[in-house]
């Protein structure tokens, strides 16, 4: 019964390109070969030099300072991300969950698929949204974990054969939902309500963990790391390899590079919170690339409503005459399945609830 609760859909399997590249490292397969149109324009190459997206210090927000709730305001809204430095997370926790991720993926695949996702659910090894055996497959292996609340922490995908890698996911992704919950509260104080409102409409936020890599590839002109999406989320945490430029942004209709600050990490806002917001926060479309030289780990936590929740927009931002309603309410788990179905093309699947805007 739990596990039916838990289904948030489900995905055609697909290789993994780890194993692929065990056995030819140098031919790309036809499958992940993206449209000319779709191809990224390497880093070294013409990409503008970008402005940088904001960077926010967590330790003064935490301390209720104004003009730092301020700068959020603007990042949320112009950008859509920024990344967050004095976040308090220890260095030390940061570098196990990293070492974790990449000892889980040095596993022989026959481990790694003892924790393959089930049929009716996207948790475990493996991956989301592929629904058709024509789609273009993206550059990447993934294992993406349910967190928290911590009842359902203790079920069968945690990979108990890799060493220390329950602890470092159960240390890093508490540790992580304590920053998320001050960024929660904080845009809670700036959409009009308390620090406490969003939770008090809401219920405590959820946690998922998608963790991922990227190995290094002889064509990254061809590929994508990671294919043009929004996250489905309320926000995104990401811990990505401190060396490595290969997340990228929609920025005023161009890509742009996030540049890795080492030990900050990158946080976006997720669709739940342009829906709650009435779009004046933005789910912002993004994507990664790969590189020739070296595999790269990304570790995405995903906070998310309730499942059973409905998300709609906050009647706070909503102002029939200036910012008319702009999307209807829904159940929050009928959302994820509903884009949980859909190959995510950029942002094409936030259309399920938006209104017409007469
Ligand atoms: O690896 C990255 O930089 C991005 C990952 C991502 O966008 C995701 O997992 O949703
Ligand atoms: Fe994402």
């Amino acid at each position: 019964m739990e596990e039916e609760k838990m289904g948030w859909g489900s995905s055609l399997s697909v290789p993994s390109i780890q194993e692929i590249l065990r056995n030819d490292s140098i031919s790309v397969p036809e499958r992940f070969i993206q449209e000319e149109k779709d191809r990224p324009q390497l880093v070294s190459e013409n990409l503008p030099d970008s402005p940088e997206i904001p960077v926010i210090d967590f330790s003064l927000l935490a301390k209720g300072d104004e003009d730092e709730r301020r700068k959020l305001d603007l990042a949320c809204k112009e950008w859509g991300f920024f990344q967050i430095s004095n976040h308090g997370i220890e260095k030390e926790v940061l570098h196990q969950m990293k070492i974790a991720v990449s000892t889980f993926f040095q596993l022989p695949l026959e481990e790694k698929n003892k924790f393959a996702m089930a049929e009716n659910d996207i948790q475990g090894f493996g991956q989301a949204y592929v629904v058709s055996e024509e789609q273009k497959l993206d550059w990447n292996d993934m294992i993406y974990l349910k967190t928290l609340p911590s009842e359902i922490r203790n079920f069968k995908f945690w990979p108990l054969t890799c060493p220390g890698f329950k602890e470092a996911v159960d240390k890093y992704s508490t540790e992580v939902q304590n920053v998320a919950a001050e960024i929660y509260a904080n845009l809670s104080i700036l959409m009009g309500l308390g620090r406490e409102g969003l939770k008090e409409l809401q219920g405590e936020i959820k946690q998922g963990i998608r963790m991922s890599i990227y190995p290094s590839c002889s064509r990254p002109d061809l590929v994508l790391g990671i294919s043009p999406h929004s996250d489905g989320s309320a926000l995104t945490l990401l811990l990505q390899d401190d060396e490595i430029t290969a997340l990228q942004i929609k920025h005023k209709e161009s890509w742009v590079n996030v540049k890795p600050i080492p030990d900050s990490l990158v946080v976006n806002v997720g669709d739940a919170i342009e829906i709650l917001s009435n779009g004046v926060y933005k789910s912002i479309e993004h994507r990664a690339i790969t590189n020739e030289k070296k595999d790269r780990i990304s570790i995405a936590a995903f906070v998310f409503p309730d499942e059973e929740q409905e998300i709609g927009p906050l009647e706070s931002m909503v102002d029939e005459l200036h910012c008319p309603r702009r999307y209807r309410k829904i159940k929050y788990v009928d959302y994820i399945r509903q884009i949980m179905a859909m190959k995510m093309e950029g942002k094409a699947h936030t259309d399920i609830v938006k209104l017409e805007i007469k």
